[in-house]
């Protein structure tokens, strides 16, 4: 785009907001995203890229704020690329998250009551894991901190993050000062050089253990691991496993390659619905540990589980749904891909006596024929995806196994639309949804929606 339409000022009036919580305005044929405005209000914004009929916009100036902004509280909001919403008021982003359900249910031609969002008295320092990054700093060295929005390979201090708590937090400055205490560099994934690449901070909500692992590039032993250990059991309470991960894949995605105990244990405990799960660095535990509560209230409620039922929990993690089902039900059989993650549930069920508990690793498009099968007639499927959905193989044969009921849970709404399109022909109609805010100020929301089988 020439230098000259980059300065052109566009004064535009926000229409609505994008899946993203994106500001979307129009201007002749184009489309206009403006993040951080909101819709009604009347902005001065600069074209900053152009992609056909799209236009990214950048904000200068809002000339009519809408009631609903607020002064976003976070030091570094807008230039993180995380908590895109803090601009928004609460309950406005609890009203935006269920006309994104709304919407995607339409889309898939399922017109049902949509209640509020369930949301968080407190909507702060909500997190028990908190991903960070190295990047280079040319003033001092290496920084520890988030990566910066649409510059992923620079990172904004991690200091005042609101939505992680502070006890965690606290770890980023000990580790910051003894990586330049030790004059260790940031790894970058451009030119595979460098050494530190991530840190990753867990805790345990209920039990008040915490985890703090290094992720670094591959090499033989860890520089300063001493005071290291020193630096870190000093300022974070509770700190129950200091790890050292290697990671040597090229791409940022974290791979466990190795991990070395440098203090403690190799993994913290979770409290959740009773039973005490096993949080090891690289497990799938959701990432707010009270919201996860009232979403398995909500799954149990839309459930229905009667004494008779035999259960399929597909995608099902650390088992947290089949094991709150178990002793309700006849029989379960929970279906997920990580190996680690399978034989933690398999554990817990045998701890707490669940002999009708059954745990099956592998991919869920596989395995769903067999364990159906094997389950003796399959009354009721809960399925919980990841973030691209089931697709529709997996949903198909859902339909195929034929349950009376289905209750799909969703960290998308658009893919749990996409999914529903495929579940419905075999004869399921929704009749209740439920929508729960477990990522505050951000543009995700959590569905949890029950399908009965009417016909066929
Ligand atoms: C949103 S999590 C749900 C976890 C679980 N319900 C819980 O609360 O702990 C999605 C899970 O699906 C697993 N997964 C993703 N794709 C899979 C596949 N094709 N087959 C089996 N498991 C899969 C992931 O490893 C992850 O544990």
């Amino acid at each position: 785009m020439p230098d000259q339409a980059a300065e052109q000022v566009m004064d535009l009036r926000i229409e609505g907001l994008d899946a993203e919580g994106v500001g979307l305005a129009s201007r002749g044929a184009d489309r206009v995203r403006i993040p951080g405005a909101l819709p009604g209000e009347r902005v001065e914004a600069i074209p900053a890229r152009r992609h056909r009929h799209r236009v990214e916009g950048r904000l200068l100036r809002v000339l009519e704020p809408a009631p609903e902004r607020v002064a976003a509280p976070c030091p570094h909001y807008g230039e993180c690329g995380g908590c895109s919403l803090q601009h928004l008021d609460y309950p406005a982003q609890l009203a935006f998250k269920r006309r994104r359900v709304k919407e995607a249910l339409a889309r898939a031609g399922v017109t049902v009551d949509v209640p509020s969002v369930i949301g968080m008295e407190e909507p702060w320092g909500y997190r028990n894991k908190v991903d960070l990054s190295f990047g280079h700093d040319p003033s001092r060295g290496v920084r520890l901190g988030f990566h910066r929005r649409g510059r992923w390979h620079e990172v904004v201090p991690a200091a005042g993050c609101l939505i992680a708590p502070p006890e965690l937090l606290a770890a980023v400055r000990a580790v910051e000062g003894w990586a330049l205490a030790h004059g260790l560099d940031a790894y970058d994934p451009r030119t595979h050089t460098g050494f530190l690449r991530t840190l990753l901070l867990r805790e345990g909500r209920a039990t008040g253990q915490r985890m703090v692992a290094l992720v670094t590039a591959g090499a033989e032993a860890l520089p300063g691991a001493g005071a290291l250990r020193e630096a870190v059991a000093r300022v974070v309470p509770g700190l129950r496993s200091l790890l050292w991960v290697v990671n040597e894949a090229p791409s940022d995605a974290l791979k466990v390659d190795r991990v070395q105990v440098l203090w403690g244990e190799e993994a913290i405990e979770e409290e959740l619905g009773g039973l005490r799960y096993p949080v090891a660095v690289e497990s799938f535990f959701q990432t707010n540990t009270l919201q996860a509560r009232r979403l398995l209230a909500t799954v149990l409620e839309l459930a229905k589980a009667a004494p008779t039922d035999g259960v399929l929990d597909l995608f099902c993690g650390v088992g947290t749904f089949a094991l709150a089902l178990s002793p309700r039900v006849r029989n379960v059989v929970g279906i997920e891909w990580v190996e680690e993650a399978v034989q933690s549930a398999r554990r817990l069920a045998e701890a707490a006596g669940f002999s009708n508990a059954r745990f099956l690793a592998g991919p869920v498009r596989l395995l769903l024929p067999e364990a159906a099968a094997g389950l003796g007639g399959v009354d009721l499927v809960l399925l919980d995806p990841p973030r691209s959905g089931a697709g529709g193989k997996v949903m198909r044969k859902i339909g195929r196994a034929a349950p009376r009921r289905v209750v799909y849970v969703s960290c998308n709404p658009q893919t749990l639309g996409e999914d529903l399109v495929h579940l419905l022909p075999f004869g399921y109609r929704v009749n209740q949804v439920r929508a729960l805010d477990l990522f505050p100020h951000t543009p995700h929301v959590e569905t949890v929606v029950r399908l009965e089988r009417t016909g066929r």
